[in-house]
């Protein structure tokens, strides 16, 4: 047993010949704080996705809280404790910040259908959903159309309902993309202020957020994680400067 919430072994996913994922180890424990980096097309987003479930490994095991969940859906994965969020759009533009998060909240609880049934239900629900934005820094826009909410700020909404779902792991593809710069590190604060108990895993280009954010950093190219560390090594590494720093990077 080890003490990883979330772990994978010679984890490998192929394409017909394209090898996406190259037997990959990796381990998070609570509390981590970590980026994945690397080239366009190096498999960040394929690895997140064999975490998650939406893609099933060639070969190779997901371990989550030391239960082996390679074979399982992601739908169950998300009952297990692992959320992300996407980089498509799937507020509720029209609805209030509240209104998002309370439905995300009554739908993992199992109550999604009963809209306009179970007031206790609704009220348990929003009085989560309150709690959930006091921790991102959300509380006095909660009343508040989506819409009418700066870029940031709608990137945390996403992030409170990813939070909904009471993981123990979450994931975080860009979650700063489109983000005006000025405002792009305020969002990467209040991720990593997160509480404790959630293992935080971001993709990020930006080196400059990831070296905020990151307690620990790992490295993907073509498919294989090339190393991990915290972020002088891998600031100070002449492999990573090379294939990754140097060429590659597009943040
Ligand atoms: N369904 C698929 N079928 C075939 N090839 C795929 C599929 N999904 C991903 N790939 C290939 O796997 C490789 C890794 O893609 P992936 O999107 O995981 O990389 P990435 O590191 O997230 O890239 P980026 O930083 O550009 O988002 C790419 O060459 C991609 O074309």
């Amino acid at each position: 047993m080890t003490d990883a919430v979330i772990e994978t072994r010679g984890l490998c996913r192929q394409y017909g010949a394209f090898v996406a994922t190259d037997h990959v180890d990796f381990a998070m424990k609570a509390g981590d704080r970590r980026a994945l980096i690397g080239p366009n097309g190096a498999g960040k987003t394929t690895f997140l996705n064999l975490l998650t479930g939406q893609v099933m490994p060639t070969s190779g095991t997901v371990w989550l809280n030391g239960e082996d969940v390679s074979q399982v859906p992601m739908h169950r994965r998300v009952k297990r404790g692992i959320a992300r969020t996407f980089q498509l759009n799937t507020l509720l533009r029209e609805s209030t910040v509240l209104e998002n998060v309370q439905l995300a909240v009554l739908e993992h609880r199992g109550q999604g259908g009963k809209l306009f049934g179970g007031a206790r239900a609704q009220r348990d629900a929003a009085e989560s959903a309150m709690e959930i934005l006091g921790r991102l820094a959300m509380t006095e826009h909660a009343g508040r159309r989506v819409s009418e909410l700066a870029y940031g700020r709608q990137r945390l909404v996403e992030i409170a309902i990813a939070l909904a779902l009471q993981p123990k792991v979450l994931l975080l593809d860009e979650p700063a993309a489109g983000v005006p710069p000025a405002d792009s590190h305020l969002v990467l604060d209040v991720i990593a202020a997160l509480p404790d108990a959630i293992a935080i895993l971001i993709i990020e280009h930006d080196m400059k957020l990831v070296f905020r954010f990151a307690e620990r950093i790992n490295v993907l190219v073509q498919g294989r994680m090339l190393m991990e560390g915290t972020p002088a090594d891998i600031s100070s590494d002449p492999r990573v400067r090379e294939v990754y720093l140097g060429k590659s990077h597009h943040g």
